[in-house]
């Protein structure tokens, strides 16, 4: 045991930490080395402080059991959080390297009865932890150490990595770029989720036809946005003014599992809707042959709350413009056109607080979280082939309407009797 957890240590040795105090502040990287290194850093001082601290990672070969395993440990570590602690989120990563990145957390306890030890011993009793503690010598300097061993490490300031490390895993972990990818993620649930084997069926029914030919059918209009800013009352006059058969994804055969699998971590969520964009694609393509079809969101909407969603802190954080993680995937149909309808944010919440309705988690997070809207705003805008246009969207509805019908009218290609 000794020897393993030891080995765990000197491999982590190679690797950088990440540690967010919140969302607005950079966060602050630091190694682990074997010499001593110079003690008085104030960069580490204000993270590890000077009280107790231990770093938590959830352990396990499989990645739905590690991405759940993940999911309890926040859940525990938040519900038993005595006063005096604080939690973090921490990752260890290799800079720049893809799938490297392993996301856990930092206890950090100021209490007077030092309660973050007890929490620590009670988790690793009932889970698959791996903990570290870090100390503060009288000298300044900090160590770390594996509680199952007694080497220790020194830490080390480590510079910023080119790209932000939470960019690192998010192909087949958040967006997926083609089917068989994200059905492999449900395949792996469907043990501890039995509702994943009715999803996989369903998709399986849908007879799909990856990139069949669009040439000689109706366009396809997706429109895109964030809550509230006039989707469901566009595509309905939409529909009318060209009579358009309407479509949205997720697709209404799954909006029953929605809500479950809503609850579970970013791997299986999304894979989830995933897959609801090809049920969405086959039934596109099968009106698609008979009339204009409008789609109430689709693989932008996917995509974009995913990347917003993994990549932490602030919008300079998301990959860059042109980055792969923005391309379309490679199998899913393509619609002739996507238009982002854009509100100010003092007209979108005008707009939800007048709605009244009940709101999905991340959605209410959104109108707290003025960071998260403008990387899923961005990251929108930064998906290509195809890339959406944005439509103003503050107007009123019949002016947004006109406008889009104007720039249907203007697109090259698409063919609308009586438009
Ligand atoms: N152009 C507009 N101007 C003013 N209010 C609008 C406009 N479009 C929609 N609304 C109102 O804003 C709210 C959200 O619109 P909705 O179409 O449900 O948005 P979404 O489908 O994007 O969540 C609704 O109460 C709707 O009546
Ligand atoms: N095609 C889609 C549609 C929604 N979604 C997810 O569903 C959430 C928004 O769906 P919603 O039903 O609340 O949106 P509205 O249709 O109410 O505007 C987003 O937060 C996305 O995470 C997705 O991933 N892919």
């Amino acid at each position: 045991m000794a020897n393993r957890s030891m080995s765990r240590l000197t491999q982590w040795c190679s690797r950088i930490f990440m540690v967010e105090i919140n969302q607005k502040t950079e966060p602050i990287y630091f190694s682990l080395s074997s010499t001593p290194v110079s003690a008085g850093n104030k960069d580490l001082e204000a993270v590890l402080g000077n009280g107790k601290l231990f770093a938590v990672y959830a352990l396990g070969d499989a990645r739905v059991p590690r991405a759940r395993s993940h999911t309890h440990l926040k859940r525990a570590l938040t519900q038993d959080l005595p006063p005096g602690c604080d939690l973090l989120n921490t990752a260890s990563f290799l800079p720049d390297v893809k799938n490297s990145l392993v996301n856990g957390f930092f206890l950090r306890d100021n209490s007077v009865l030092s309660s973050s030890e007890r929490i620590v011993t009670q988790l690793r009793q009932k889970a698959s932890v791996c903990v570290f503690t870090y100390t503060r010598e009288q000298n300044g300097v900090y160590l770390c150490s594996d509680v199952t061993d007694d080497r220790s490490y020194y830490v080390t300031t480590a510079p910023a990595p080119l790209r932000h490390p939470s960019t690192l895993n998010i192909i087949n972990s958040d967006v997926f770029y083609q089917m068989k990818d994200a059905y492999k993620v449900l395949q792996e649930c469907i043990d501890v989720i039995p509702e994943s084997k009715a999803v996989l069926e369903l998709v399986e029914e849908q007879q799909l036809e990856p990139n069949s030919s669009q040439d000689e059918s109706f366009p396809i209009i997706v429109i895109e946005g964030l809550d509230a800013t006039g989707k469901t009352t566009l595509t309905f006059s939409l529909q009318k003014a060209l009579g358009a058969v309407l479509l949205k994804s997720p697709p209404q055969c799954l909006a029953d599992f929605r809500p479950r699998f809503d609850t579970e971590p970013p791997l299986i969520r999304r894979a989830f809707y995933a897959l609801g964009n090809y049920i969405t694609a086959a039934q596109i393509a099968r009106e698609s042959s008979y009339a204009p079809v409008i789609v109430d969101r689709y693989w932008h909407s996917t995509a974009a709350y995913a990347i917003a969603t993994a990549v932490s802190g602030r919008e300079e954080n998301l990959p860059a413009v042109g980055s792969e993680i923005y391309e379309w995937p490679c199998d899913l149909l393509r619609p002739s056109l996507v238009l982002l309808l854009s509100v100010s944010p003092e007209e979108r919440l005008r707009r939800l607080s007048h709605r009244g309705l009940d709101k999905t988690e991340e959605e209410s997070q959104l109108e707290i979280n003025h960071l998260f809207r403008r990387k899923v705003d961005e990251a929108y805008r930064r998906i290509q082939n195809p890339a959406c246009i944005v439509v103003d969207a503050n107007p009123s509805p019949d002016h947004v309407l006109k406008q889009v019908l104007g720039l249907i009218r203007n697109k090259n290609n698409l063919q609308f009797p009586g438009l």
